[in-house]
């Protein structure tokens, strides 16, 4: 690894500070994960309201949305921003809950953010006396509880591992028509969100050399036919039955030690840098359903993005009401990018921010 860049300023210089009238503001940690953000917020957002994490976040969705447009789009966030608000938990085996946003609204479910939270949740002492080689953290994130692993050694913070919420294959082979590219099959698989899985070879299209734009506008359209085609549910809970994005894949799903490439579109045509912790979550289902991998066979998923790794494997039978499921561990790293306080003054007339496309 390099050396550093720029001088580390640590002790030598404050932060500037704000004038008196800069507005109300909002803190955060700024952290990425293969690539992809997490604004973690850490002052200025009120506690919500609700029995649960899920209630939290139908509170979140309807009374605090200006906060998630402060810094999530322009001018302090962008496009594909995406971010992170620590709630209380109802479950006693929680060390934290958390709210997940991104471009357009709340998901269930977030592995890169987990892997970030997991670091983040040790260094800034939300866990008391963390152990070593790992710290384990329970997040109860929107979709359940999830369990993260933390290295920790030497009282520095390293690659984080986290076993997730029973995830199945929902449906498998579902024919939908796709306007211009006529009927397409596409598997259909939870791992804490719903995501439709599709070969980018079904559009001439190659996950690691295909122009972004492209992928993106293939992705939407199914995302778009499925929402409108396929009545999808969830045996936990009718907030977790939504397709949350599709991704595309370089379809090598049969077990092998090469990595395979995806690329996630999810939200409002937002891209995910990173291979995208639930989204692998849901392909280890749909190919351990489909006998492709065994229990603890690890496999490396690439982003066709930017061609950071993520490991996954499954490492559990369990059940989902009906559904046969599994638990899925994956691994990756984040690292810190930041801190800021971002400010709103009263006059601003562009109080809610704005994205460009
Ligand atoms: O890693 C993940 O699971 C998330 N990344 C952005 C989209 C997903 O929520």
């Amino acid at each position: 690894m390099t050396p550093l860049l720029f001088t580390d300023c640590r002790g030598a210089m404050e932060c500037p500070k704000l004038p008196p009238h800069a507005g109300a503001v909002l803190s955060v940690v700024d952290m990425h994960t293969a690539g992809e953000p997490l604004r973690i917020i850490t002052g200025g957002y009120p506690d919500a309201p609700g029995d649960t994490v899920l209630a939290k976040r139908r509170y979140a969705r309807e009374h605090l949305d200006h906060l998630r447009k402060v810094v999530m789009r322009e001018p302090r966030g962008h496009g594909d921003m995406y971010g992170a608000v620590l709630v209380k938990s109802e479950l006693a085996a929680a060390h934290l809950g958390v709210l997940f946003m991104h471009n357009e609204g709340y998901s269930t479910m977030c592995g890169h953010g987990v892997i970030a939270l997991g670091r983040f949740a040790v260094d800034y002492g939300l866990v008391k006396a963390p152990t070593s080689p790992e710290t384990q953290i329970n997040m109860h994130c929107p979709c359940g509880l999830v369990k993260a692993f933390v290295e920790y050694s030497n009282g520095k913070t390293g690659a984080v591992r986290f076993h997730s919420v029973p995830a199945f294959a929902f449906a498998t082979d579902v024919k939908v028509t796709v306007p211009g590219c006529g009927d397409v099959v596409v598997d259909i698989s939870y791992g804490g969100a719903l995501y439709a899985f599709v070969n980018a070879g079904t559009f001439g299209l190659d996950v690691t050399k295909s122009r972004t734009r492209d992928l993106v506008d293939a992705a939407i359209a199914v995302t778009k036919a499925v929402k409108s085609q396929v009545k999808l549910h969830h045996p936990v809970s009718e907030d977790l039955a939504f397709l949350y994005g599709t991704i595309l894949t370089d379809g090598k799903d049969a077990f092998t030690d090469e990595p395979t490439a995806n690329v996630c579109v999810f939200a409002d045509a937002q891209v995910d840098r990173s291979p995208t912790g639930s989204g692998v979550t849901a392909r280890i289902a749909l190919q351990y359903h489909k006998g492709l991998i065994q229990l603890n066979q690890t496999r490396s998923f690439c982003s066709g993005t930017t061609g950071a790794m993520f490991t996954g494997k499954a490492v559990q039978e369990t059940t989902c009401g009906d559904f046969q499921a599994v638990v899925v561990e994956v691994s990756g790293h984040a690292h810190y990018s930041g801190v800021a306080c971002f400010t709103l003054e009263d006059e601003d007339p562009l109080q809610s921010g704005f994205l460009l496309r």
